[in-house]
């Protein structure tokens, strides 16, 4: 980090006041030094709001900043209303730089001496320029005949300037922990570090290319969502080819209704498509602002979304999506105890936690919330409320959730500015008291131990022997009868085993000895059932 870099942002930040987002009194006394001793640099805005100045100053300072205020925009639970509002209308909007230049960056990625042997109609003039890449269009030639293309390239020079900026960043982050004690509550480092990895990746284009394949597989037969093909022998860490859609933006809605798009299925589909991701396959787009959807021009009346740009995702473990689902529920019917006494019984938060004081503090945040009307209820804001609350009582947040609450206020905000009258919770029970019951069914428990097979199937050989072992210890030994308590649990242990070996044997196309050892097992089971009764 040059000098002259970090003058240039102290100066910016200042020149725009922002030193007035920490309270006078909360100024230790070597910042306040520190602060006098720049004392050419005044605040030049002092009739604007503070929001509004805290955005001008991001913008000027440039792309790393700009997306951090973009990032933070997101965060309803740790900024102020007015100022989150204010960073929201940050710009991302900066001058291309020269097509050639993307030309020659093709050509050397991809190791061809000219774009025409590859490409056709490369367009010099980008069709998209954004901070870190810019997208120019072409069309591939393939073998099997030509494709539409985009081409995104990310700017040259532009790694060096992030991680200067980052760790530049990183370091002012450390220096108001230090000094003001007050900032800890915002989590400025953790919220730095968790920039910096979404920041990083988004450098890395066949990360995004991956990440598009994956979503692309899990919808692939859907109705609701269509994600470009990526073309990954063409695309490099810092080019990506896939092909060119032809969508309306999601937010021209004018020209949704011209072709008159069922806009309540629309919105609905909104919903589904994020639950699907969420709880179907735990990965999840997770930079679904209105710029990166588009609908597709076909069948409007049976409308389906586009994702673009899947450069930030978010996955969930099975702990995760319990938790969400759980809540939800629990939310919904408005059974405060039940919300959190699931968070203690499942030791999201320590157990010796006071459940009664957590479910006050729970109704005290959620219960003006559910004072309105279904419809107008915000799951995003359901979930800021409940982190804030459980970070309070100790529970440590996990970058996973907040990211997947980020993405449930845009997909909320999304369908409701597509449909106004969207019951998000209409459309979202019926998902999630389904995904619930599917954990606890017969179906999950088939399914995880079909799961567990090749485990048992390495294991398998090994079995005789222990068991011969296990005889011959107990013949050396004095042999104690088996006691009562003890029979349920050698039923249930033999049961299991002949309910892997009807598995396996199911598996070896060997249905009669199949069927066989699962009659065999069940009844087993049924024994063991009884024994304990
Ligand atoms: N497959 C595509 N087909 C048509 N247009 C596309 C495609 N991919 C991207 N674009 C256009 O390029 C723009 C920028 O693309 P993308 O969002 O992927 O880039 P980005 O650099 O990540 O931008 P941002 O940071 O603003 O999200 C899109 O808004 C869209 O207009």
């Amino acid at each position: 980090m040059s000098a002259s870099r970090l003058y240039h942002i102290t100066k910016t930040l200042l020149q725009y006041g922002l030193d007035d987002l920490i309270p006078k009194d909360k100024f230790p006394w070597l910042a306040k030094v520190a602060r006098n001793s720049l004392f050419w640099l005044q605040n030049q805005h002092k009739d604007k709001p503070l929001g509004y100045r805290l955005r001008l100053a991001l913008q000027s300072l440039g792309p790393v900043w700009i997306k951090f205020g973009q990032m933070l925009s997101t965060r309803r639970d740790l900024l102020p209303d007015d100022i989150a509002r204010e960073l929201a209308l940050l710009q991302d909007k900066v001058e291309p730089f020269e097509g050639n230049k993307a030309q020659e960056l093709i050509e050397q990625a991809l190791e061809i001496n000219s774009i025409d042997e590859l490409f056709a109609n490369f367009e010099q003039t980008p069709l998209a320029s954004a901070s870190i890449a810019q997208v120019h269009t072409a069309t591939l030639e393939l073998e099997s005949g030509t494709q539409d293309v985009v081409i995104k390239v990310i700017r040259p020079d532009i790694e060096k300037q992030i991680h200067a900026d980052l760790s530049l960043m990183g370091q002012v982050a450390k220096v108001i922990v230090k000094f003001i004690g007050e900032s800890r509550r915002l989590r400025p480092v953790e919220v730095v570090k968790e920039y910096k990895k979404t920041l990083l990746d988004e450098l890395d284009l066949q990360r995004e290319g991956a990440n598009a394949l994956q979503l692309r597989r899990n919808f692939l037969e859907s109705d609701a969502l269509y994600i470009p093909e990526v073309f990954s022998d063409y695309s490099r860490k810092n080019i990506l080819v896939m092909e060119r859609i032809y969508g309306i933006p999601v937010s021209d809605i004018d020209a949704l209704e011209a072709q008159d798009t069922n806009l309540k299925l629309l919105a609905e589909r909104g919903v589904e498509v994020f639950f699907t991701q969420v709880f179907r396959d735990s990965f999840f787009h997770a930079d679904m602002h209105p710029g990166n959807i588009f609908v597709s021009r076909e069948h409007p009346d049976n409308p389906k979304y586009i994702g673009i740009d899947c450069g930030i995702v978010g996955t969930l473990n099975k702990e995760d999506k319990r938790y969400l689902a759980e809540n939800f529920i629990a939310f919904f019917n408005r059974d405060y105890r039940q919300v959190a006494q699931l968070h203690v019984d499942s030791g999201w938060v320590p157990a010796d936690t006071c459940v009664e004081e957590f479910e006050f503090a729970i109704r005290t945040v959620c219960e003006p919330i559910f004072n309105k009307p279904l419809a107008e209820i915000s799951f995003g804001h359901v979930l800021v409320n409940l982190f804030n609350t459980a970070r309070r009582f100790n529970m440590e947040v996990q970058p996973q959730l907040v990211l997947l609450q980020k993405t449930l206020l845009y997909v909320e905000g999304l369908g409701r500015q597509l449909y106004p009258q969207l019951d998000l919770w209409q459309t979202a029970k019926p998902f999630l008291e389904n995904w619930v019951k599917q954990q606890v069914g017969p179906v999950s428990v088939l399914k995880q131990m079909y799961a567990n097979l090749p485990f048992w199937a390495e294991k398998m050989p090994e079995l005789p022997d222990l068991i011969y072992q296990n005889l011959k210890q107990q013949k050396q030994h004095t042999v104690q009868p088996v006691t009562s308590s003890q029979k349920p649990i050698l039923l249930g242990m033999l049961a299991s085993s002949l309910l892997i070996v009807s598995g396996l044997s199911f598996l070896a196309e060997q249905t009669t000895l199949s069927a066989i050892s699962f009659s065999a097992s069940i009844t087993a089971f049924l024994a063991a059932w009884r024994k304990t009764g």
